[in-house]
């Protein structure tokens, strides 16, 4: 897994490539345009997202990561469905859910889209079977045998089915997580920093998931983080600075990642500086 060079490159010489010469994405499974965001008003009034325009693409894992508050829990949560956005459109495979209501959105979230969490959300007195298959039973569809086997099977989950959350490590926890995010073939996983809580065996067991279901399910996988090691999972790196899209890093390894969030962290500071001196004059 090498850089590509471009001539448009956003940090010369970085492999990373600015919004405006981002490869063409065919057949999004999530596209936004406009996204902007605004929380609060008067002087507490924050801009999360200023103009998003992006496409994910169907059958890739695409990780996003920028410094605290520059936007990636808003705009994964407006993709998700889980926060309205203050104006743009959002469509999640072919559905514009940016003017749908709650009642809407809620049935959309429960079928099309499968979510996994920092902190696992799992409903403590199920077993671990039972909270993998709640996204159907709550949606009053049948479970797929054949799926539910192959997920469980790839996460290594036969022989603790009938366990309770608590009897179960974190790992394992979160892996119970995944399957039920997954069980419903839904549309798009997001994924919000599925690895904060673990440590890094269990992360790598998570992430080689993740991964996993791309590649051989033919899953969509959003997921936002803030370590290089577990975005080099990913198919695409996208980066935010201030509520806007500032790089994509394509088929990325953790030391290209790592240069890339110093040298867009240089290029931000450099930035700031030369406004810094404007401002003096
Ligand atoms: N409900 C809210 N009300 C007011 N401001 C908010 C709210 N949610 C987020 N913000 C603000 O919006 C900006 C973006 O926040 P967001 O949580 O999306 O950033 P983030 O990149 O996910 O940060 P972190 O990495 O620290 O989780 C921040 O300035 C944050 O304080």
């Amino acid at each position: 897994m090498g850089r590509h060079s471009t001539a448009h490159e956003a940090v010369p010489g970085s492999g990373l490539v600015g919004p405006a010469d981002f490869a063409p994405v065919h057949d999004p499974i999530v596209l936004a345009r406009s996204l902007t965001k605004v929380y609060g008003a008067g002087n507490t009034r924050v801009r999360a997202l200023d103009g998003v325009d992006v496409d994910l693409a169907r059958g890739e894992l695409t990780a996003i990561m920028g410094p605290s508050g520059s936007g990636k829990s808003t705009l994964m949560h407006c993709l998700a469905g889980l926060d309205s956005p203050t104006e743009g459109t959002i469509e999640v495979d072919g559905v514009e859910i940016s003017r749908m209501g709650q009642r809407q959105l809620t049935k959309l979230r429960r079928t099309r889209i499968g979510f996994v969490f920092q902190a696992y959300n799992l409903v403590p007195t199920l077993t671990a079977a039972e909270n993998i298959t709640l996204p159907l039973d709550i949606a009053r569809r049948p479970v797929d045998r054949a799926r539910f086997d192959t997920i469980v099977r790839t996460l290594e989950l036969t022989d603790r089915l009938h366990h309770r959350p608590t009897e179960l490590s974190g790992g394992q926890q979160q892996r119970v997580a995944c399957a039920r995010a997954l069980i419903a073939a839904p549309s798009v996983v997001f994924a919000d920093e599925p690895t904060g809580n673990l440590d890094s065996t269990a992360a790598a067991e998570v992430l080689g998931f993740l991964r996993t279901s791309v590649d051989e399910l033919g899953q969509s996988v959003v997921m936002v983080t803030h370590e290089p090691t577990a975005a080099a999972y990913a198919h695409r790196v996208l980066f935010l600075a201030d509520g806007r899209l500032e790089a994509e890093l394509r088929d990325p390894d953790a030391d290209s990642i790592l240069d890339a969030l110093r040298d867009l962290g240089a290029a931000r500071e450099g930035a700031g500086e030369r406004i810094t001196v404007a401002a003096r004059r």
